[in-house]
């Protein structure tokens, strides 16, 4: 089977078609199989259950356990040959290898598919190491990683397909890799409600990072549009299917940044064969740790306050708790507290003596266990020592006795007061400060947490055999510090830093990669999202000279000014029309503060308009009002930035916001103002 011509290859999928839907049938006749044996398991079960011991029931529940796991794989295998079906194969490659120069043609797609009559693999996974190759070379020498070693070839031929509900659309033939016409095809589609996948067009660069085995931690710094988000995922589909003896969906997690990405994201995994995995936003993670006894403000709260007052004390607060020196002064605290927190005293038990010197030596043994969780060992210690001096088991009123006294020779027991305290210590009352109703500021939620670890101890995540942390740039060294004592597994962790919606408390990835010293950072600088003419409008807020645009071409963005409101508002509901028609999917009106989208939301309210808020839990396509900072991740056909005016957009904070704003649109984009004689764009000309 070569398949040099079209028409062979036309023939072909015909032939990989006809087998696919033998092989549903036959899954549909082995599901059926087990539907009537479960049915008469359970009706055997029931008609003897008077006569069944035991054993015998247990054995029974077993069985149909079995039948009914076996039947879900089954169903599980109809619904990948079914998607195959749809689009069987996008890619091949001719492989020549070994002495006899045998020619194989591997054609790759999403599944794996073989025929199990002649036992060979007719579909090659994306993931399996010989498709590799598809991402990485052109043609010529080439070679792949096995388990058993490196295998050597030369790549003879490269084609690409494009095949919709089972229908060849187009076909290319390749020298080049992945070739430009097929992402441009892919880039120029119209946006869907949930992320896609882009196993098709993975390019050369990004394949390094999906396939990374080794890296304990990666770090994946991309301008925007680089495809971060969607390589993190295709990178967990690897993992999964490279290691998947040891690792299933349910023991990956994703700290994402709020619960509308959290459903935008979630298709891709599901779309690649993979189930759904668990994800949390941080303040969940937060409040888990905190065993919910805590109230506290969000980073979405936080932002907002930025937003709305510049506050410079509080604009202080969040700049030294994002600092290093912060963590490095925490750990010298917590190192003191360890050292001069502890008073032993002398115990008197009756007629024993218990020297302080005795308790302080055991206190110290103990010192790898966190200080409040220490008292334990060291009662245990203390009724040891008055039980030999008496040779008699101790009273209850003598065990009470110690277990008062011993607590009460730390000078603060517990952790608030201790966290409270750090800033007496290094004489800045100042920069704590709780909020009406007992609320802490969000930028003492981890820095609080992290004194908790190191002073109680918490339980770690560790059935989390993988960690994925997406928008990186808004945690702090000591959000990282405490994500690194909590998670001991492989992590990967993404992000942009000039997407940062909170610039007081940004990491860099190399600010990263001090907390994480064994981490690995990648850097990537294509941006896939929008068109030329977008990022080189965006670039103006935010120059990148690294930044490579894709050569996609759409119309320039537009900026318009009107004498009111009013007006901006009307022609934005005329844009909204016109959108309607378009063919588009998706809308983005983005605002900087919530209130500013509220008020856009009550105007402009109409069938298909939606309001996006932090209390929002899925994505929805059509026309969505929301801000920046939770646009943050998303994409839109087209995107409205309203009230764009220099006034509304002063300060560094507000400049964030804008850039996010922009560079959520693919296709088109305008941002509106009115009143002022100048837009923001033009303010900073
Ligand atoms: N190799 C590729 N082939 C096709 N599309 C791609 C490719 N890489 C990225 N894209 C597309 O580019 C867009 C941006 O991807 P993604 O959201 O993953 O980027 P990001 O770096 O996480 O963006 P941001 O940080 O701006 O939110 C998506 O539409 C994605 O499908």
């Amino acid at each position: 089977m070569i398949n040099t011509t079209e028409k062979e290859e036309r023939e072909y999928l015909e032939e990989i078609k006809e087998k696919l839907l033998l092989a549903i049938r036959r899954v549909d006749d082995r599901v059926k199989q087990f539907s009537e044996e479960l049915r008469q398991n359970k009706q055997y079960i029931h008609e003897h259950q008077s006569g069944m011991d035991e054993a015998d029931m247990v054995a029974a529940g077993q069985s149909i356990d079995r039948m009914a796991f076996t039947g879900e794989s089954a169903v599980a295998r109809k619904r990948k040959l079914l998607k195959l079906g749809d689009s069987p194969y996008f890619g091949r490659i001719d492989f020549i290898t070994g002495d006899n120069s045998e020619r194989t043609p591997i054609y790759i797609g999403i599944y794996t598919f073989s025929d199990e009559t002649i036992r060979a693999n007719l579909i090659y996974d994306w993931r399996a190491p010989i498709s590799s190759m598809f991402y990485d070379y052109e043609l010529g020498e080439a070679s792949y990683k096995t388990p058993s070693g490196e295998i050597k070839g030369e790549i003879a031929l490269k084609r690409q397909y494009k095949i919709k509900e089972g229908q060849m659309e187009f076909m290319i033939e390749n020298a080049v890799n992945i070739h430009d016409d097929i992402l441009q095809k892919e880039l120029s589609k119209s946006s869907d409600d949930k992320m896609k996948n882009i196993v098709a067009t993975i390019q050369r660069d990004q394949n390094a990072v999906i396939r990374n085995e080794t890296a304990p931690v990666m770090i994946i710094q991309g301008v925007a549009g680089s495809g971060k988000t969607s390589i993190a995922l295709h990178r967990i589909a690897f993992l999964l299917y490279r290691f998947r003896e040891s690792i299933a969906s349910k023991d990956i997690l994703i700290i994402s940044p709020n619960k509308v990405f959290a459903d935008y994201i979630s298709n891709v995994l599901p779309e690649l064969g993979e189930e759904q995995i668990p994800e949390m936003v941080i303040e969940e993670l937060a409040a888990e740790v905190l065993e919910n006894k805590v109230k506290f403000q969000t980073f979405f709260q936080q932002v907002s306050s930025l937003l709305e007052k510049h506050d410079e004390a509080f604009i202080e607060r969040i700049q030294f708790k994002s600092s290093f020196e912060f963590l490095a002064k925490l750990n010298q605290y917590l190192i003191h507290i360890e050292n001069n927190f502890f008073e032993p005293i002398e115990l008197r038990i009756g007629k024993t003596v218990v020297p302080s010197p005795f308790i302080h030596e055991k206190f110290r043994a103990y010192h790898r266990i966190p200080l409040l969780k220490r008292f334990h060992e060291v009662v245990k210690d203390i009724q040891q020592y008055v039980r030999d001096d008496v040779r008699r088991k101790l009273t209850g009123h003598e065990k009470a006795q110690i277990w008062e006294a011993v607590p009460r020779m730390v000078k603060v027991n517990n952790v608030f007061d201790l966290y409270k305290n750090f800033y007496n210590w290094i004489k800045r009352p100042d920069l704590f400060n709780v909020l009406p109703n007992e609320t802490f500021e969000y930028a003492d939620v981890f820095p609080l947490i992290y004194c908790k670890i190191r002073m109680e101890g918490v339980q770690s995540y560790d059935h989390v055999k993988h960690l994925l942390v997406d928008e990186m740039q808004d945690y702090t060294p000591v959000q990282y510090a405490v994500l690194s004592r909590l998670f001991k597994c492989k992590k990967t962790i993404l992000g942009d830093i000039s997407q940062k919606v909170n610039p007081y408390s940004a990491s860099s990835a190399e600010g990263i990669g001090q907390v994480f010293p064994q981490g690995e950072t990648i850097k990537l600088f294509r941006s896939y999202r929008s068109t030329w003419e977008i990022t080189a409008f965006a670039q103006r807020l935010y120059h990148n000279p690294d930044l490579i645009a894709m050569e996609r071409h759409g119309e320039e963005p537009e900026v318009k000014r009107f004498e009111n409101n009013i007006e901006e508002l009307e022609e934005i509901k005329k844009r909204i029309a016109v959108f309607k028609e378009s063919g588009h999917q998706s809308l983005g009106i983005i605002c900087k503060t919530q209130e500013q989208a509220e008020f856009a939301y009550e105007e402009l309210k109409q069938p298909r308009v939606h309001l996006l808020t932090a209390d929002s839990t899925v994505f929805k396509d059509g026309i969505i009002i929301t801000t920046a900072h939770l646009a943050k991740g998303l994409e839109f056909d087209e995107v409205i930035v309203p009230f764009a005016s220099a006034r509304n957009y002063q300060t560094e904070v507000d400049k964030r916001m804008l850039y996010i704003a922009c560079t959520r649109a693919m296709h088109q984009l305008l941002l509106t103002y009115s009143r002022e004689s100048i837009s923001f764009i033009e303010s900073i000309k």
